[in-house]
């Protein structure tokens, strides 16, 4: 205990070997600043040829040597978190704030309803009192079907809930716990197991049955008078404000089968008119936000999208340690767990977890005054998503902040709220801008997140052994690099922003957090150093001009020096994050993979749309996938089979580094010069032998693999054709 009895509701531990790792850190920026000082010295004379290669690769090693700098910043001071959540019941049990939880769901086909309903069953059953508990789902693709879904949801949660309490279940997703095959139970509860899973059968059966049809049956429909509000719909971007308060936790009536309260439950989809911008999920949010303030007015909001269940009942009171912490607590914006999934396989084919990030770099931003806010799994504090300013005076004063609004009769406050939501009610406020989420960029959640630390708010990155949330994954390539396109696109418009961490962010934020900030606004033209990376030397091997020092060079040791320790490094931190080693080899074919194809198009697009030619969207990620695709994809094979310019690209680039190669080898063994290319080339062997290893999916796709998973013939015939021509124009024209 404290001074004053204070009693701290949560610990921060530093990391260990900071002091190690600096003076490694330190030691391989000495390494990068040689190469620079060798790639200025030996700049060839104008005479000579291939200085114009030589000039770029000055300015790729320029690059990464920065980018590398920035990176330092994640490493630096990492820290971690642990709660006292006993302590927090001990103290606070009685004055636990309300929490309002929001799932966003836009899509029926592409985000089934059966995993929008688990989701929201998850958060419903939160181990937190039932009363200050209220989900709200917003509906972008104003569904019936999903409405539909919500209703069955509804009533099974009356015997999930007391299910899940009584029995301690994790997880608390319906379709995760029953294939989790739950611990051996005695046999009465093993009798309420096999009750409650043929419940969730029957109800499941009728979701499908009504998503086969396409659509709500009469019979259905009389069931409950929310269908009605379907009536004057016409498509899913021109309807009226759809709201509908499933269960309203303040009524006497709405109660488990035990008899306990249940969760409000709140369905949404917002106004939507052809003429009027949605702003995707920040615009949806920001429905939600005003329309809970008139219902459950939580001072804690929850933020999932509809695929992230929860996996671990104990979140919100994890949460709260951290905003309830009597001296700490009043500066902490918001609380971010990591992204988990629960699809992903043993070497995490697509890098999809970005371990790393989780494990190290959050950790490393936490140091430096909070992670990213990143969209899912996140808790806010009502106000400061409202946009109020930090004070380090003002304190919540949490008793008083659990007045619910007045009750009033559903009916009518279902209509009176409807206006909330409607395209409209933004107009000429600062909806979008000063309040709530931020409009106009394609990752709302950092700039969001950006804006709230600038003003002087703290987040914190909470990583418990349990994970918080999972959610799915990207089962093929051509999703997850078109998500990493979105991403980085959005990350680069942050950059050029009026919040740019830049200027807005220099001088309000701790500078390791804008460091941290710009390696991501910084994704996207990553792709120019490795674009050139990827081509230049290897076409130089070709012709047998040499871009790096000779083995016998002094100069050759620092290079060796910075990639030999970078990468083992990299791959250790890899394994202590809890990857293998598969896995490590599988992310550095991703990372070649996004750097050169969804950060290209992100950057190429971001430049478009300064210039006014584009616009930006929001392709919406894929959650299911053909039984042969996941079948696939739970054997760890790629899937390439679109035939999107992306992957195009990626085949080119194998396609030329494999002649390339093949050329040396030719070479070598026709002229018998194996030796001295060896001496004079080494390190561009290297770089163009590691392209090809990494490549040897994509050649196996191209040239072996017979599913439907291979590369579409008209990928392959491009790419070869680009490969061939640039080779030939190189070696004979240049
Ligand atoms: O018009 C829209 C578009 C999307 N969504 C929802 O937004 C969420 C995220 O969309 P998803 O396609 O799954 O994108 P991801 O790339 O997986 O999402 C990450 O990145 C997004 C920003 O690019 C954030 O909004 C997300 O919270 C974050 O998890 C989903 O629940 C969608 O239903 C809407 O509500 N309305
Ligand atoms: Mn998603």
């Amino acid at each position: 205990m404290g001074r004053d009895g204070y009693v701290p509701l949560f610990e921060t531990k530093r990391a260990k070997g900071r002091i190690i790792y600096r003076f490694f850190s330190a030691s391989i920026f000495v390494g990068i600043v040689l190469i620079w000082v060798y790639r200025a010295s030996h700049i060839p004379s104008s005479r000579d040829d291939g200085r114009l290669g030589w000039i770029g690769m000055l300015g790729a090693e320029l690059w990464f040597g920065l980018y590398w700098v920035l990176t330092q910043s994640q490493r630096w001071n990492r820290i971690y978190r642990y709660t006292f959540k006993d302590r927090l019941s001990q103290r606070y049990e009685n004055e636990l704030p309300g929490v309002d939880i929001f799932v966003c769901t836009a899509d029926p086909i592409i985000e089934p309803p059966m995993v929008v309903i688990n989701t929201v069953l998850s958060v419903m059953a939160y181990e937190y009192p039932s009363e200050k508990l209220s989900v709200y789902l917003s509906d972008d693709g104003g569904s019936d079907l999903t409405f539909y879904a919500l209703l069955e949801a509804s009533r099974f949660s009356k015997h999930w809930i007391p299910y899940c309490k009584k029995y301690k279940a994790e997880p608390r997703s319906p379709a995760a716990y029953f294939v989790s095959d739950p611990d051996q139970c005695d046999a009465n509860h093993a009798k309420h197991l096999a009750s409650i899973k043929k419940l969730y059968e029957d109800m499941e059966r009728r979701i499908e049955t009504a998503m086969k049809l396409g659509r709500i049956s009469e019979e259905v429909k009389l069931e409950h008078k929310g269908f009605s509000q379907w009536d004057s719909y016409s498509s899913r971007r021109d309807h009226d404000t759809i709201l509908q308060l499933l269960i309203d936790g303040r009524d006497p009536n709405s109660k488990d089968i035990k008899g306990c309260t249940l969760p409000t439950l709140v369905y949404l989809a917002r106004e939507k008119r052809p003429q009027h911008h949605h702003n995707f999920k920040a615009g949806a949010m920001n429905a939600l936000i005003r329309v809970s303030s008139e219902i459950s007015n939580g001072p804690i909001i929850l933020n999932v999208d509809c695929d992230m269940y929860s996996n671990n009942s104990d979140s919100i009171r994890d949460a709260l340690c951290f905003f309830m912490d009597d001296e700490k607590g009043h500066e902490v914006a918001f609380v971010q767990f990591p992204q988990n999934f629960h699809n992903i396989t043993k070497n995490d084919l697509y890098g999809s977890l970005l371990r790393v990030i989780g494990e190290v770099e959050f950790p490393g931003l936490d140091g430096h005054g909070g992670p990213f806010y990143i969209g899912t799994g996140c808790f806010h504090r009502r106000d400061t998503l409202c946009g109020r300013k930090f004070s380090s005076k003002a304190r919540i004063e949490w008793k008083h902040k659990n007045d619910r609004k007045t009750a009033k009769i559903v009916d009518d406050l279902e209509e009176s709220l409807k206006g909330l939501a409607s395209c409209t009610y933004e107009k000429n406020t600062q909806w979008g801008n000063e309040m709530g989420l931020k409009y106009g960029c394609p990752v709302e959640d950092v700039i969001t997140g950006l804006s709230i630390q600038c003003q002087g708010w703290k987040s914190v990155y909470f990583n418990p052994p349990r994970m918080g949330f999972l959610g799915i994954a990207a089962t093929t390539l051509d999703q997850s690099l078109v998500q990493h396109k979105r991403w980085s696109e959005g990350d680069l418009q942050i950059l050029l922003s009026k919040y740019s961490p830049a200027w807005y962010g220099l001088g309000r934020i701790h500078p390791g957090l804008l460091l941290g900030y710009l390696t991501y606004c910084l994704w996207a033209p990553n792709c120019l150093a490795t674009l050139y990376y990827a081509i230049i030397p290897s076409l130089y091997l070709l012709r047998g001009m040499p871009l790096f020092p000779q083995v016998s060079c002094p100069w050759f040791l620092p290079f060796v020096y910075v990639v030999a320790v970078k990468y083992i490094y990299s791959f250790g931190e890899f394994l202590w994050s809890g990857g293998t080693a598969l896995g490590w080899w599988n992310e550095q074919r991703i990372w070649l993979y996004k750097r050169t194809s969804s950060y290209l198009f992100a950057f190429v697009d971001t430049i478009l749309r300064l210039l006014g030619f584009s616009d930006t969207g929001f392709i919406i990620s894929a959650k299911v996938s053909e039984q042969e695709v996941s079948q696939r994809y739970e054997q760890e094979m790629m899937e390439f089979g679109s035939s999107s310019p992306m992957v195009t690209i990626l085949s080119s680039l194998a396609m030329l580094n494999l002649f390339c190669f093949v050329g040396l080898v030719k070479k070598v063994v026709m002229t018998q010069v194996g030796i001295r290319v060896y001496e004079t080339m080494a390190l561009q062997i290297l770089l163009c032998g590691v392209l090809v290893a990494i490549n040897l999916p994509l050649y196996n796709a191209i040239f072996l693999r017979k599913d439907n998973g291979k590369m579409p013939s008209s990928v392959t015939f491009k790419s070869v054709s680009f490969a061939l021509f640039a080779c030939t124009c190189f070696t004979y024209l240049y």
